[in-house]
């Protein structure tokens, strides 16, 4: 994400159960499709739905466009690209979890012009960047993602407001 955490309203938690639920109805509506030469994931974030739609759609040559977006998320550096790919990505599915900003679909699309670029989650910035997404949601809402997250104990109500 290209931006800092103080930018979001709203929280959007997703288990791993949902997670794999929104992964397989991308892999449906991309079925429609022709098929695919291979799946190029964005890391780290496109990583697990590339895997999940790849067992969907029987894919099994997997590639990477490696991006570290350190320094770049409150727009202080550049994105490092650490991995391209060769080519100009014809008859590719490119994977991500999210467009966000879309300035990490930015980079990618002009690497990879001709691949078919899906997403499982859209903010309205982004969204115009990508070709086929699931679900879309507010600018102001932070995603927590099942890999960002862990499950604790809170407070319960009652005691919150002794506070
Ligand atoms: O549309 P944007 O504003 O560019 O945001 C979307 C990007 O942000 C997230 O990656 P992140 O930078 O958090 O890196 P990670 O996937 O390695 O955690 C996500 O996986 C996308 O690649």
């Amino acid at each position: 994400m290209a931006t800092s955490a103080s930018n979001y309203k709203k929280t959007y938690p997703i288990s791993w159960e949902q997670l794999h639920r929104d992964s397989k109805a991308l892999a449906w509506r991309l079925l429609g499709h022709d098929p695919f030469k291979g799946i190029i994931a964005i890391t780290r974030g496109g990583l697990v739905p590339a895997a999940i739609i790849a067992r969907e759609l029987d894919i099994h040559l997997v590639d990477t466009i490696c991006i570290s977006s350190y320094n770049w998320k409150d727009k202080k550096g550049n994105a490092e690209m650490l991995k391209t790919f060769e080519g100009d990505g014809e008859g590719w599915l490119l994977i991500d979890d999210l467009v966000d900003t879309g300035r990490t679909a930015q980079i990618v699309r002009e690497m990879v012009p001709k691949a078919h670029f899906a997403t499982v989650y859209a903010k309205p910035a982004g969204r115009p960047a990508v070709d086929t997404y699931i679900t879309e949601v507010s600018q102001d809402t932070w995603i927590l993602f099942p890999w960002d997250t862990e499950s604790q104990f809170v407070t319960p109500l009652v005691g919150q407001d002794k506070k």
